[in-house]
Formats: C-alpha cells, structure tokens, sequence
C-alpha cells in the first residue's frame, strides 16, 4: 500500500477526557472505514485530520502536507474534502447555492469555471435535475447527497465523511455506497460510520477505534477472521457468550468463548468488531 495519510501519536484532551490518545495510523488510495462505539473519538480523529481543530500531542501529513506549518495547512486543506457530520444547510440556499457557496471557500474564484465544477459535481451525485431546488425541500437522502458534492468540489486527494448514511433509508444508503466507492476510486476516503455492512461492503481496510485509541487497523477480512470459531448457535441463551440475541429462526446466535462441540456459525464483521471491543464499549455500540 502506497502511504497517502500518516498519522503519529494524536493525543487530544477535553478536560479530563482524552478523547484520542496516542492514535496512529496509515491510509492510502481506496476507503477505510472508522468504526466505534459512541464517543470513541471517530468525530474528533476526522477533525483534526481535516484541520478543524489542532491535536495536543502528535503529527499527520496528508498527501505529503504536514499541517504543523501555515503553508502546509493551507496546501492540505486545498486536497481535502470534508462532509461533517452535521453539514449545516441553509435551508433557503438552493443545493447548487449551497455547492457553489463551499467552491467559493474553497477558492475557486473564476466564476464560470467555478459554475462548471459545481454542475460537475452535483451531476456525480445525480442531482443535476434539482439543481435549483431549495435545501428544506429535498429529502435527506439529497441533503446527504449535495453535502458529498460539495466535499467533492475541486477534486481533493483526500475525502472525510463523518456518518454520510446515518438517517438514510436501505434503498438511499445503497445509492450512497455505490457514490463513495466511485469517490475512493484513486483517491483516499476515511469514512467513518456505525454501519459494519457499510464497511464490509465498500472498505478495503477497517479502524476501529474505541476509548480514544486503535483497537485495531487491517483488512475487513482480518476483522472478520477474529471471530472465526467463536460464533455459534444455540437452542437457549449461551451463558458465555460475550453477545447472543435469539435470531428470527427462534434459535440463539452468540459470539464469545462457545463451548465443546458448539454448532459453529460463518463469523461476520460485525461480530469480529463486537469482539475487538471491551464489554462496557460493546454497550455502547448503536
Ligand atoms: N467539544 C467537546 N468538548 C468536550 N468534550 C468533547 C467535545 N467533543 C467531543 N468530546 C468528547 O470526546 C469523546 C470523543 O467524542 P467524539 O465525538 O469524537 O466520538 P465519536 O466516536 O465521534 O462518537 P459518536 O459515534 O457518538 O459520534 C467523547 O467522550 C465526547 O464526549
């Protein structure tokens, strides 16, 4: 893998919170997925790595920026696209409005180039036919849809989305994935999300963070191998199980430590997630 983002020792604290604490880590070309239960730290990771907000202890470069400098910072944030998690519309902007308005912060100052790019990305995104539509009038599928135009606006390097599918129905979260795997095709995209289809679907490598700090950084593949051999099914609930919920077939499905001669099942990501964290944090998973 072709490093594009390195991150060493972030350390960020809100009083007595260390809400990331020592994270490092590697992405390149392709999406990551950021997994956590909340309040691991996924928002604040995404907003120092866009530089929204500077780490206490710790470095990053993206693309070969370092944002320690003015110049850097300013070079990283002209390759970033960031979809905060609550992007703030102007209800009354229409969505090439509000696009146009981002491409304007983002310094494209000639306008007719700049009304190109917007039309190019809200095509990208299948908006072009409710180009002129007023934000409050379109649904939140759309929303979602003109903020990832917006961060796709100049064709950054580097793509943040912070929970682009939370609230989105099964029928527009599938419209979204395709749309996020056609943005991470040569480009890097760190998405963060509580949905581990999303990542099993879309990712070609997973962090999980939990407690501020990296429980774990791999393939999807790998996070799913943790839990082989540990997932079975049972008539009644599994006493050691660490997770277990009786499934519609009125059987038990449980992860943890099975006992002798369980009827093991096909582990999934989500359960190699489940194990990856503590129990206390297992709780906390939405
Ligand atoms: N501005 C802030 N002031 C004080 N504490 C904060 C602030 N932002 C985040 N925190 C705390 O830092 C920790 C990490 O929060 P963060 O929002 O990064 O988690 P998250 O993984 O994104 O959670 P979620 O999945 O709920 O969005 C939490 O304990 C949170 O309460």
């Amino acid at each position: 893998m072709t490093v594009t983002v390195s991150a060493s020792g972030l350390t960020l604290r809100y009083g007595g919170t260390r809400a990331l604490d020592d994270v490092s880590l590697r992405l390149g070309a392709g999406v990551t997925g950021l997994l956590g239960p909340n309040g691991a730290g996924k928002t604040t990771l995404l907003r120092v790595l866009a530089t929204a907000v500077p780490a206490d202890q710790g470095s990053f470069t993206v693309l070969g920026h370092d944002p320690g400098s003015a110049a850097g910072r300013q070079d990283l944030r002209r390759t970033l696209g960031y979809l905060p998690q609550n992007p703030g519309f102007h209800p009354d902007f229409s969505a090439f409005e509000f696009v146009d308005y981002v491409a304007i912060l983002k310094e494209l100052t000639d306008r007719t180039a700049r009304h190109r790019e917007v039309r190019r990305v809200l095509d990208a995104v299948d908006l072009s036919d409710v180009r002129g539509r007023r934000m409050k009038r379109l649904s939140g599928g759309m929303r979602q849809r003109v903020a990832l135009a917006a961060a796709l606006v100049g064709d950054p390097g580097f793509l943040v989305l912070d929970e682009p599918t939370v609230g989105l129905d099964p029928e527009q979260r599938v419209r979204f994935r395709e749309l996020i795997a056609q943005a991470g095709e040569g480009r890097t995209v760190l998405l963060s999300t509580h949905q581990t289809e999303d990542v099993a679907m879309l990712c070609h490598r997973v962090v999980v963070l939990a407690g501020g700090r990296v429980r774990f950084e791999g393939t999807p593949a790998e996070l799913t191998a943790r839990a082989a051999g540990r997932v079975w099914s049972s008539a009644e609930r599994a006493p050691g199980a660490r997770a277990g919920w009786r499934t519609g077939t009125g059987t038990f499905r449980n992860v943890g430590d099975p006992p002798e001669g369980a009827d093991l099942l096909e582990p999934t990501l989500e359960d190699g997630y489940l194990l990856t964290l503590g129990d206390g944090e297992r709780e906390a998973v939405a």
